[in-house]
């Protein structure tokens, strides 16, 4: 009976807790106990204790006297609300670590910018990193302006050498011969034939080969290697009047003496600087013997090689007795350069004679050829050495070969062996 009162009171304490079902459950323990001071029977008494299997059933209570359906919900509210917040603090850790490694960068980069940003003293010749901070701004600076300048002196260049006015007797001559650049139909209605190697060079219409046709005899002999030196104490004893081809690398020297001899393949050439490497003779016939010298400038050599080569040529220009004239090889487009005045330099002391050719005349416009003509002739007035007229040719095109095959056999006719 005590056990069964204690339940009873411990129901009626929890009731806020308790469901309303629980509120009957009440009602029925008051009743029970009415029934028990009465004296009822077992049944009654049976019933009460069902009913309070049932609550037992239905509200289990724990250790502390707590029911355990609440504190198992309170529980699982507590357990989503902890995992929430584990969410959140996760999500602002990834967030953190994304601000944190931005940061981290941003110092480093800062750091660097700081590096660069090291002053040091320009004076200071121990300083090894003058190229850095102030000095290194300073530089650029100085570059800037140098190359503003160098602009400036280049495009009053240009200007200076578009205002150029070719003489009448410059400007016929690149008219007459095709010089300069020109369309293939311009050249089929001139009457040649364009599928001929070097066109201009032939009679029109001519379908008969090469050699047979060129007007200077001399020309129509077979070319043939002879010698070639890479040191002056190579060189073969003088027995011919020679013509030597000089110039800047790349400049077309072996190709003109294929184009003059109409013998293509003979010399060797090539689109990359620097092929012909030795001073190489051939012979012409009986009466002649041409050499192709090495080029100078720009070229795919050891800088050694290039002057060993150049020193070469300086040599064998300076000193050759057998030599009537150099034919000094310029770029139409480009003109004379550093390197050619030098080597012009050399043989106004040494008397060596030479004359300008101006090559790739089919690169550029007509008027641009006879520019180059005028500015050429113009600037080497003084020179005693030096035979007039420039000559302009084109070894793809053949304008102006036949001219230049005249001037040349004149120097085989009138030189006694
Ligand atoms: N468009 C054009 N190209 C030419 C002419 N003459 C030569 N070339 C080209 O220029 C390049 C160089 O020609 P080369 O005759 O080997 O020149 P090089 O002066 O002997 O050169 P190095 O032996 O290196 O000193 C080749 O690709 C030729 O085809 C020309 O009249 N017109
Ligand atoms: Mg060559």
């Amino acid at each position: 009976m005590v056990s069964r009162d204690m339940d009873t009171k411990v129901i009626s304490r929890r009731r806020s807790l308790l469901k309303p079902e629980l509120s009957t459950l009440k009602v029925d323990s008051r009743e029970t106990r009415k029934n028990s001071l009465s004296g009822e029977g077992k049944r009654s008494n049976n019933s009460e204790t069902n009913s309070i299997r049932k609550v037992k059933k239905c509200v289990k209570l724990n250790v502390n006297g707590e029911d355990e359906n609440v504190v198992k919900r309170k529980h699982k509210e507590r357990k989503t609300l902890d995992q929430r917040e584990n969410r959140k603090k996760s999500e602002s850790f990834s967030r953190n670590k994304v601000e944190y490694k931005k940061n981290m960068g941003e110092e480093r980069l800062l750091k660097k910018k700081k590096k660069r940003g090291i002053r040091l003293d320009p004076h200071d010749t121990s300083n090894k990193r003058l190229d850095d901070g102030l000095t290194s701004k300073d530089n650029n600076k100085e570059k800037q302006e140098d190359s503003a300048k160098e602009k400036t002196v280049e495009m009053s260049k240009n200007a200076q050498f578009r205002a150029i006015c070719p003489s009448p007797s410059i400007l016929s001559f690149v008219e007459d011969n095709l010089l300069g650049r020109r369309r293939d139909i311009q050249i089929k209605r001139a009457g040649y034939n364009i599928e001929l190697s070097a066109p201009l060079d032939n009679i029109p219409f001519s379908t008969n080969s090469e050699r047979e046709r060129i007007e200077e005899p001399v020309f129509r002999n077979k070319l043939e290697f002879f010698a070639a030196a890479k040191v002056s104490s190579s060189f073969p004893p003088v027995d011919l009047p020679e013509i030597a081809f000089a110039g800047r690398s790349n400049v077309g020297k072996s190709s003109l003496l294929n184009a003059l001899t109409r013998q293509w393949g003979v010399v060797r050439t090539s689109d990359k600087p620097g092929l012909t490497q030795t001073i190489n003779f051939f012979k012409l016939g009986p009466k002649m013997c041409m050499v192709d010298l090495p080029g100078y400038g720009f070229a795919y050599a050891k800088e050694e090689v290039k002057e060993a080569w150049e020193e070469l040529v300086k040599e064998y220009v300076s000193t050759r007795l057998g030599l009537k004239r150099v034919c000094l090889l310029i770029d139409t487009k480009w003109g004379m350069k550093q390197r050619d005045h030098e080597l012009i330099d050399l043989m106004e002391r040494a008397q060596t004679k030479y004359q300008i050719i101006l090559t790739k005349t089919d690169t550029v416009f007509p008027i641009d050829v006879a520019r180059r003509a005028m500015q050429i002739e113009e600037s080497l007035k003084s020179n005693k050495s030096v035979v007039q007229p420039v000559v302009m040719v084109s070894s793809k095109s053949g304008a102006g070969i036949r001219s230049l095959r005249t001037v040349l056999a004149k120097i085989a006719r009138f030189v006694k062996p």
